[in-house]
């Protein structure tokens, strides 16, 4: 649809009616107003016009309003449309509000009300919204970014990049590290999904049935997902958007967070944190179109519960947080009100998808808009240039540049070396550039807070070597507790002060510095998940080389004889996490071992001994790694320490295997995990992964598999499947969009035996999972001679048939399904969403009972099945009579069926 085109449906669509006035206090009446042009400023001009909308429309009739009358409850009504429903309601005995159902006498609490005492009460509230938009525009027109020199300096419009969004989310990354998050939404990013535009995010498409009232958005650590509502937020209050909405609140779940053993009504909460709405009664909301933005549901320490919440539905009413908040996104109270809410992914399962209107994702910048960001940040274009093109030689910088937050890192460092008399190549690792970053914010501090001559890198870290140990200690203890939040206590636990926390704002943001009692309590994080890991790390290195015994032995880390076997430990502590909650951290303490990176962070860190001999040693280890039940997701790991150790040799002779025509050669486990990281980030989707034509052992061939995500057909006969694989399957069968269009999973057995030994299917439940989804593009399943029981085929049966299947051909040949599990498969058949052409029960212990009942499926229409296998299930000519003669029908498509 043409931007034209949806802007004229966008006009078109009818004025909200939504007005819900469930305060007890008295109505008004509305005032018809007349539609001249409001004041010259934008501002006041579109909110203007708003209010006058919402207040003018009758909410039977939809149409402007007639001769107004209201309801106790609040609903507004010309007096025609009312006096007929109430005189067909009375004939009935009942008279509920018609827009919401409450009971009440209606006809007696009709009221008159002069139009110039509304008139007074709209014009008060226009005054007080144009200064919540002044005060709005002033709160978000400039960003801090993290460094506390240019607070107040960077205007958001000047370094405001398009993100790109897309609706939906995508479900296979929730459980993963953000790390892992980033590299697939990365790849996902040359897909073609169309963009929403930040403006639109309420913008009902075609296709949308149900207005937009709630809205998700998505997006991983760092993604933009505070800049683009503040975005919105300005834009709206510049004028620039959205002017049908009348009012709108940004508020933050760190905000929340600080009240929420407190309990506050709707009002109350407005008023404390915009305090430019002291003047707005419960009236005054009611009439308003209500935009509700809460950013970072991942920080919430809120219980959003849905089942066992109290009822709200006044604004006055005063509840817990966390009440009020379920029953604003319920619709409880002001159901017309509209509601987004930003959150990291493994957060936003918190809001059931029932109350979801629409999902969308950020996904950071596609590779134009990371040019776009370099060329808007810098007004040297030679700079800009010399920065991009040094981001385009190392695919790991050009991939972590997907992320916002990264590129700002990556500006901060590169500006500094080459404007400053830097030697020396620019960071090509992710280690490097971190550890340049960490250097570029001391040398910041320095500039900003002491004075004096140029000092040398290790001066400078060692100056400030005690609290960047603090803040080292602070990260590597919190993110053993999986926590990304701090308050003032868990800072003094580390002996840091907030003073000495706010110096270093440009690693440690301190986020309330508004003069409003509630804020007085500051709260701390850092600018992003992964500064948190680097500083871990060092911190780590540092107990190393200091033998801090009681903090390496806290993290199980008892053997530090030599720094080979300290890394080793760690590698398999991480390797065993399941959400890769450590890949980066070990990933930096690998980086952190290069002679380059220990000399510059050497004043932090101390000094290692015999770094050149442990090198070796450590990267013979990384490449023999090889533990058992281990996530192939893991093991890519191990590669990407290589690539932070400067070792390419493993990419490289990855990168000649995939030039040359002959794929015998012998492959190792590590090259395997190399293979499937570069076949799954290949921008080329891959048409067949056959396991067994690559030349390695079974544990090389498991740690193939997550190149299925981006193959078509995947061949993994005999591969024998744990759980973490069949995850790994399921959710490249959900990812969206899904490129599997063939799966072999043959002889490979999916169930396990439980300790009873009764047969669980537990293995199967990603695949089932991802053969529900709505993305899976199925063609043919082969699950020849897998151990399939009836219970498993009922399940498998049931995952297809909750779909509009793809599934053409689906071969059980060779499993115990018996009669049962025939009955199963054939309402499967008989289901409207089955497509299968080609189905094999040979060997399936079947007997005339199961002909009877496919026959019987077959004759349902529509079936489209032509080729039916039932070889060697010793069936009888005439049990088989019906069936072939379903050949000869001219109504049936069945042309093919093989039994002897
Ligand atoms: N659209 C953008 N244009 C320019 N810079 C951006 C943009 N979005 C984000 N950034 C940069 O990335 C940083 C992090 O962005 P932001 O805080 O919005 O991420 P987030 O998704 O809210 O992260 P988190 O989940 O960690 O809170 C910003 O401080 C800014 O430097």
């Amino acid at each position: 649809m043409s931007s034209l085109e949806e802007k004229e449906i966008r006009a078109e669509s009818p004025a909200p009616s939504c007005l819900s006035m469930k305060s007890d206090h008295s109505k008004d009446f509305p005032p018809v107003f007349s539609h001249e042009p409001g004041p010259s400023d934008t501002i006041e001009k579109g909110s203007h016009a708003c209010v006058e909308e919402q207040l003018c429309c009758c909410v039977l009739c939809q149409d402007v309003l007639k001769d107004p009358v209201s309801t106790s409850c609040g609903h507004w009504f010309c007096r025609q449309c009312f006096t007929s429903y109430w005189d067909q309601a009375a004939s009935s005995g009942d008279s509920p509000c018609p827009h919401c159902g409450e009971k009440s006498s209606i006809r007696a609490r009709l009221q008159t009300t002069s139009q110039s005492s509304c008139e007074q009460t709209i014009a008060g509230l226009q005054e007080v919204l144009d200064e919540h938009k002044i005060s709005l525009k002033r709160r978000y027109e400039h960003v801090s970014e993290g460094t506390d020199e240019k607070r107040n300096g960077i205007l958001l419009n000047n370094i405001y990049t398009e993100l790109y969004i897309t609706k939906g989310q995508c479900e296979e990354i929730h459980n993963q590290h953000e790390e892992r998050q980033l590299e697939i939404a990365s790849k996902k990013k040359t897909l073609d999904d169309t963009p929403i535009r930040c403006q639109d995010i309420f913008e009902a498409v075609c296709d949308q049935q149900r207005p937009i009232r709630v809205v998700l958005t998505n997006g991983v650590a760092g993604i933009g997902k505070t800049f683009l509502v503040q975005k919105f937020t300005l834009d709206w209050s510049e004028g620039l958007e959205n002017q049908d909405i009348s009012v709108v609140i940004l508020l933050s779940f760190r905000e929340l967070n600080l009240i929420r053993d407190e309990q506050y009504s709707l009002l109350e909460l407005l008023h404390i944190f915009h305090p430019a709405l002291q003047k707005v009664t419960a009236e005054k909301l009611a009439v308003c179109k209500l935009l509700l933005i809460f950013d970072g549901l991942d920080e919430t320490r809120l219980s959003l519960d849905f089942i066992n919440r109290k009822l709200v539905s006044n604004v006055t009413q005063q509840s817990s947080v966390s009440f009020l908040l379920t029953n604003l996104i319920e619709g409880n109270l002001l159901p017309s009100a509209l509601i987004w809410i930003t959150s990291r992914p493994a957060a936003a399962n918190q809001i059931p998808p029932d109350y979801i209107d629409r999902m969308t994702e950020v996904r950071g910048f596609t590779d134009t808009q990371k040019e776009e960001y370099f060329r808007r940040r810098f007004n040297d274009e030679e700079l800009s240039s010399r920065i991009i093109s040094h981001m385009k030689t190392s695919r790991s910088l050009h991939i972590m540049c997907t992320i916002p937050v990264f590129c700002w890192i990556t500006a901060a460092v590169l500006e500094h070396m080459l404007t400053t008399e830097q030697r020396g190549e620019l960071p090509k690792t992710l280690t490097d550039m971190y550890s340049h970053f960490l250097l570029v914010q001391t040398k910041r501090k320095k500039n900003k807070y002491l004075e004096g001559r140029e000092t040398s890198p290790q001066e400078l870290m060692e100056a400030d070597r005690e609290v960047l140990l603090k803040l080292g200690r602070l990260a590597f203890e919190q993110m053993e507790k999986g926590n990304i939040l701090y308050y003032q206590e868990d800072l003094e636990q580390c002996g840091l002060s907030v003073t000495e926390a706010s110096v270093y704002s440009g690693v440690c943001t301190e986020i309330f510095k508004r003069e409003c009692v509630i804020f007085q309590k500051p709260v701390f994080c850092f600018v992003h998940l992964s500064i948190q890991e680097f500083l871990a790390a060092v911190y780590m290195f540092h107990c190393y080389n200091n033998k801090k015994t009681e903090v390496l032995q806290d993290f199980q880390e008892k053997d530090i004889s030599s720094l080979d076997v300290f890394l080793n430990r760690i590698m398999e502590k991480s390797l065993k996490s399941e959400t890769g909650h450590l890949d980066l951290f070990v990933r930096f303490l690998h980086g952190l071992c290069l002679e380059s990176n220990q000399q510059l962070l050497k004043g932090l860190m101390g000094q290692t001994d015999n770094i050149p001999e442990h090198i070796e040693l450590i990267i013979i280890n990384l490449k023999k790694m090889n533990i058992l039940n281990v996530s192939p997701d893991r093991s890519i790991n191990i590669f990407h320490c290589l690539i932070e150790m400067n070792d390419v040799l493993v990419y490289q002779e990855i990168q000649k295997f995939l030039k040359s025509e002959n794929r015998s050669e012998n492959l190792s486990e590590i090259h395997c995990s190399a293979l499937a990281y570069i076949l799954q980030m290949s921008d080329e989707v891959l048409d067949e992964l056959d396991l067994e034509k690559y030349n390695t052992t079974k544990e090389g061939h498991l740690r193939l598999i997550p190149a299925v995500r981006n193959s078509r057909k995947a061949l993994l006969c005999k591969a024998w499947l744990s759980e973490t694989h069949f995850e790994i399957l399921g959710s490249a069968l959900m990812s969206n969009p899904s490129h599997l269009t063939e799966l072999d999973l043959s002889f490979t057995p999916l169930h396990i035996l439980s300790g009873n030994n009764s047969l669980q299917h537990s293995a199967m439940k990603p695949l089932l999972a991802g053969l529900e989804s709505p993305h899976c593009r199925l063609e043919t399943l082969r699950l020849k001679c897998c151990r399939l029981t009836e219970t498993a085929c009922a399940a498998l049966v049931s995952a297809l048939k909750s779909n509009p299947s793809h599934l053409r051909n689906l071969d059980l040949s060779k499993n115990d399904v018996q009669d049962l599990g025939v009955k199963h498969i054939c309402v499967f058949l008989e289901s409207p969403h089955c497509k299968v052409e080609t189905l094999s029960l040979s060997n399936c212990s079947l007997s005339e009972i199961s002909c009877a009942a496919l026959v019987s499926a077959l004759k349902s229409n529509p079936s489209h099945l032509k080729h039916l296998d039932l070889r060697e299930n010793n069936l009888q000519d005439s049990a088989m009579k019906e069936l072939s003669d379903l050949v000869k029908c001219p109504h049936s498509r069945l042309e093919d069926l093989k039994w002897k």
